[in-house]
This record gives C-alpha cells, sequence and structure tokens, in this order.
C-alpha cells in the first residue's frame, strides 16, 4: 500500500512557489506551465538560464534571494527544490502548518505530495508514480506510454469531448446516453474509428445502439 491519492489540480488563478532555480526546480516548473499554471514564483538565489528567461519574457516571477520566513503567504502549492535538505525540510513543515500542499525533491515521506510523470495527448493525461520507489520506473512507463498513445489521440479527446457535449444535450434517456458514450470511446480508442463530423457520428452511433439493445 502505497498511501498516495491521485488527483488532477487546477491551477489557474492559484499561486505555485518554487524555492531553488536548478534542473528539478525548472523540471518542476515547466510542468506547472505545461499544466496552465498562471501565477507561479521562484524563489532562489541564481536560476538556470531557461527560468530567467521566463522570468524576462514575464512568464513567471522571480526573487533572485535565498528563501525567507513569510515567503509562503498566499502560496497553494509549494515545491521546495533546492539542494538543501534542511531548507527544504523546514520550508515543507512550514508549508503544513499553514495547510499549503508542499513537495519536498529530495525525499518522498517529508512533503505531502509527489510529482508523477506526466504525458499530455489533448485532454488526456496520464499520470504515473512509483510513489518514490523509483522515478526511473515511471519515467519508463510513461515513455511506453508515449509510445502506445500516439499524437492521434489528441484529436480523439476532442472528437470525443465534442460528441458527448452533444449527447449530454441531446440524449434524455440515462441508460441510452451511456450506452453511446461507451461505445463511442470503444469505436475511439479501439478502432481509431470516429468522424470529425459530429452529426453523422451521432446519428450512426444511434442506429447502432438501437440496434444492440432493442
Ligand atoms: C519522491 C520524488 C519527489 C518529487 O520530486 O516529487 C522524487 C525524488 C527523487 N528523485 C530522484 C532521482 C531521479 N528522479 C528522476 C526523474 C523524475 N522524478 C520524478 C518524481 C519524483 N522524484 C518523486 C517520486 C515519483 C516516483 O517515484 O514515481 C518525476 C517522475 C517527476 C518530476 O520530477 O516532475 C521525474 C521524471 C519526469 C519524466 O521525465 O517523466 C530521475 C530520472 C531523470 O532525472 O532522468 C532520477 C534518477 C534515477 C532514479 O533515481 O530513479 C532522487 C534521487 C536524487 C539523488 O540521487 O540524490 C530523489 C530523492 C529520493 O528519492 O529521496
Ligand atoms: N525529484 C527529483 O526528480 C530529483 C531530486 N533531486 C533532489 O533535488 C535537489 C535539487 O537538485 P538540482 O536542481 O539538481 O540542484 P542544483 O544544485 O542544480 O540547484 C539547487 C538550487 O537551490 C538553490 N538554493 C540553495 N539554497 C537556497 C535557499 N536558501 N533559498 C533558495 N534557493 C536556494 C540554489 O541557488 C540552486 O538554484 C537535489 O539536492 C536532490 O536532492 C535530484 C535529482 C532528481
Amino acid at each position: 500500500m502505497n498511501g498516495f491519492y491521485p488527483v488532477f489540480l487546477q491551477l489557474k488563478g492559484r499561486r505555485c512557489l518554487i524555492i531553488g532555480g536548478g534542473r528539478i526546480a525548472e523540471r518542476k516548473l515547466l510542468g506547472l506551465l505545461n499544466a496552465g499554471a498562471d501565477d507561479v514564483w521562484i524563489i532562489s538565489p541564481d536560476v538556470t538560464p531557461r527560468i530567467a528567461a521566463l522570468a524576462a519574457e514575464g512568464t513567471i516571477h522571480c526573487c533572485l534571494r535565498a528563501y525567507e520566513a513569510g515567503d509562503l503567504e498566499g502560496t497553494r502549492l509549494l515545491f521546495a527544490a533546492t539542494n538543501d535538505k534542511r531548507l527544504n525540510t523546514e520550508a515543507a513543515a512550514a508549508a503544513e502548518r499553514m495547510g499549503i500542499w508542499a513537495n519536498t525533491a529530495d525525499e518522498a515521506g517529508k512533503g505531502s505530495f509527489i510529482s508523477p510523470s506526466t504525458l499530455r495527448r489533448g485532454d488526456l493525461l496520464f499520470a504515473v508514480t512509483a510513489s518514490g520507489a523509483s522515478p526511473a520506473l515511471s519515467q519508463h512507463i510513461k515513455q511506453e506510454l508515449e509510445a502506445y498513445y500516439g499524437a492521434e489521440y489528441e484529436e480523439i479527446s476532442t472528437a470525443l469531448r465534442r460528441l458527448r457535449e452533444r449527447v449530454v444535450g441531446e440524449v434524455e434517456d440515462e441508460q441510452k446516453r451511456q450506452n453511446i458514450l461507451k461505445l463511442a470511446a470503444e469505436d475511439a480508442a479501439r478502432y481509431k474509428r470516429y468522424d470529425r463530423n459530429i452529426d453523422e457520428w451521432l446519428i450512426s452511433l444511434l442506429h447502432r445502439t438501437d440496434r444492440r439493445h432493442t
């Protein structure tokens, strides 16, 4: 039993703070930006060229100084990613007291959450973790998923979202709605059979579910 509970967070408009400006801080930062975070702060006396460039263009806020007590005010999500283990531990403990979710890059057990290895295909988002047992295994499994779930899944997830909006709005019978949506997902994922013309796809699905269930 690994004792972690997976969630997918909406970070828009919620402040995220990274303490540290090295390779790991940069990786956490890019993960946040890819997830749509728009209020990201970095506090570190020095930062990588990539972090410096993102700060210079105004994508993130950067304070070029050491972490100080009081820096956590207003933060929702904290990444303690310095090379100073004691500082990471202290910052995570302070965050815990304030009810802020905290990640410590140097050890799984110290913070209140860990980062998974992630793969995005449009609306489809995979997150893999080995709960600290082996980050390299998580990365490896993500690479396998990357090969299996190709770029076509971006289009598949978009088509399914559009179809689902129509079905939820138009098909009143709950059982029928579920049957159509399950058949559509099966078609799209297993057989790569989906129609960019949502009207036509919906008509065909309606016929097929009627035949199957009457
Ligand atoms: C506990 C955790 C805390 C956290 O950071 O949340 C943590 C901790 C540590 N990682 C270490 C090492 C490595 N980490 C990576 C890579 C990743 N590490 C990530 C997550 C996590 N790492 C959390 C657990 C998640 C899990 O177990 O699934 C990923 C998935 C996500 C991300 O970082 O965003 C990202 C892959 C991103 C991708 O590409 O998909 C690689 C490979 C590489 O860098 O190429 C190595 C070297 C190989 C190895 O060690 O396996 C060390 C030892 C440092 C040392 O040797 O001193 C510690 C400290 C410790 O274990 O005590
Ligand atoms: N989670 C993961 O995937 C991995 C985690 N690690 C852990 O992450 C730590 C960081 O790794 P790297 O980024 O490679 O180290 P690094 O040495 O490149 O960067 C450390 C950063 O912390 C900053 N820092 C130091 N003291 C600070 C303070 N008082 N206030 C604010 N910032 C401060 C430094 O200025 C520097 O920018 C490592 O010590 C290691 O324990 C290492 C590899 C993988």
